[in-house]
């Protein structure tokens, strides 16, 4: 079958337009509920809304005794946070020993504090000590005298007294959070505190935007991926930078795989990757349109985007994106072109002008899977993912990027025709280059905290920095 090649792809694309390119040719995937853990790191879809207020009840916001009325106060029960709570109306003159966190009985106008109380005992007189707890109760006595907490061995109840500030102490229900109340806005990242805020709202499930799954394919006969590499043999360095990689830029590892040299298993594992055609699904861009800092774009729901999820095998089937390491060049074990031709493939970016990872590949499957070719050389397989893979997997979570830009503060040397990434770290002067930035070396990129993007011809001027997963 005939590779389709736009105009644009035929020569290697400027590094700007293949990375602006690479942003559009993702969609963001539609809206599905998911389960607390699994929306972690992805955007909301839809505003978050507080199920239940919070507080949920008026509660104690210390431990102490809620009073009603003025002191002394006759302790005539005890409350536990997740106990039962004391349902009968405090009268004035009456205070009910209470946790923090416990609802405070109706008619509790403060809480005082252990700490600012001085407790009596019904009969022997002992200062700020807890009531025993042999007759708590919930509700007022039955009948005077009788079963009542607080009570002394000689019968009495204890007292308690204190300065209290009319309403302290008390929590109103909804004063932190009313029920109802929108939280946070449709875009927001999904982060660890989000997840516990959605939780502590009554949520189990959140609407978000999925991550796009990925599946790795490693390439190369040289290549192996544990050990110490033996003659002719070159350790994986690609392969394991890639999960990380994936997390950080918004996706989701779904499988990772070592092919040998070769079409046939290259064929066999992207045919096995790719869902079934579906047209609509991320139709190539619009070769105009800006997508950096653009909102989410919220799209009514096709029908067969319904069946999205059963496309989504544990195998890895289905997957919004495939990554081919190595093979992306123009040698005899390099067939990624032949493959995508063969398979139907539309490639979008055929090399890039860029040092290094010039040799670069971006394809749509017929079925809408994109695949993003990586050089062999880890440096330049980095500068391509930066390139290409991390705009993709930001396009799918809808998400604009940061722009930076800095001084270089150390010696560059610009390229007459291609961009130069290189690898740099922040300083008050500007970025300074890392150094040791072959092709086929991660040290500098390792040392680095982000890539400086040199423009070809440059002569000084700022430059833009992009941010390498630096963890930190
Ligand atoms: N005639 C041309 N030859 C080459 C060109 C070109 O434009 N025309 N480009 C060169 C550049 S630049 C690069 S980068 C490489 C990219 O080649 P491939 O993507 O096909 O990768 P390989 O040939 O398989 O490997 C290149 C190099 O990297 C080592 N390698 C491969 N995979 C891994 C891995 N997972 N981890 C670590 N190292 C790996 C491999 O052993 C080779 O040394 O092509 C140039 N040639
Ligand atoms: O991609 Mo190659 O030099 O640019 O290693």
């Amino acid at each position: 079958m005939t590779v389709v090649r736009p105009e644009s792809a035929v020569r290697a694309l400027s590094w700007p337009a293949a990375r602006d390119l690479a942003g559009r040719s993702a969609r963001p995937l539609p809206p599905a509920g998911l389960p607390l853990s699994e929306a972690l790191g992805c955007r909301l879809a839809a505003p978050l809304r507080a199920l239940v207020a919070v507080p949920g009840a008026d509660v104690a916001a210390m431990d102490g005794y809620a009073v009603a009325g003025a002191p002394p106060w006759q302790v005539v029960g005890r409350v536990l946070a997740g106990g039962v709570p004391y349902e009968a109306a405090l009268r004035a003159g009456e205070a009910v020993e209470i946790a923090t966190g416990a609802p405070v009985p109706p008619g509790a106008e403060s809480v005082l504090p252990y700490e600012q109380a001085s407790r009596t005992s019904g009969g022997l007189g002992r200062a700020g000590v807890p009531a025993p707890s042999d007759s708590e109760r919930t509700g007022p006595p039955a009948s005077e005298g009788l079963g009542r907490a607080g009570a002394s061995a000689s019968g009495g109840l204890d007292q308690v007294e204190g300065e209290i500030e009319a309403g302290r102490h008390i929590r109103r229900r909804g004063e932190d959070i009313a029920e109802g109340a929108v939280v946070l806005g449709a875009g927001a990242v999904v982060t660890p505190v989000v997840v516990g805020l959605a939780a502590a709202l009554g949520h189990d499930v959140l609407t978000v935007r999925p991550m796009p799954s990925v599946a790795v394919l490693v390439t190369g006969d040289e290549v192996v991926d544990h050990g110490l590499p033996g003659p002719g043999r070159v350790r994986d360095a690609i392969g394991p930078f890639l999960p990380g990689l994936v997390a950080w830029a918004g996706g989701r590892l779904a499988s990772h795989a070592r092919l040998p040299d070769g079409a046939a298993a290259l064929h066999a594992a992207l045919s096995a990757l790719a869902p079934p055609s579906h047209p609509e699904k991320n139709p190539p861009p619009a070769m105009s349109s800006p997508r950096e800092g653009a909102p989410p774009r919220e799209e009514p729901r096709l029908p067969h985007e319904e069946s999205r999820q059963d496309l989504r095998t544990p195998e890895g089937g289905g997957v919004e994106v495939v990554v081919v390491c190595g093979a992306s060049s123009r040698g005899p074990a390099d067939h990624l072109r032949g493959v995508l031709g063969e398979l139907g493939a539309e490639v979008l970016v055929d090399g890039v002008a860029v040092r290094p990872g010039h040799p670069q590949l971006l394809a749509r499957l017929p079925g809408g899977t994109l695949v993003v070719g990586l050089p062999g050389n880890p440096f330049a397989a980095l500068a391509a993912a930066m390139t290409l893979l991390v705009p993709v997997l930001r396009g799918f979570g809808g998400a604009g990027s940061r722009r930076e830009s800095s001084a270089l503060a150390g010696p560059v040397r610009a390229h007459e025709r291609d961009t130069r990434l290189v690898p740099v770290l922040r300083s008050g002067r500007g970025a300074i280059p890392a150094g040791h930035d072959r092709p086929g070396s991660l040290w500098g990129a390792a040392l680095a905290e982000a890539l400086a993007v040199v423009p070809p011809g440059w002569s000084g001027e700022q430059v833009e920095l992009i941010e390498l997963p630096t963890g930190g």
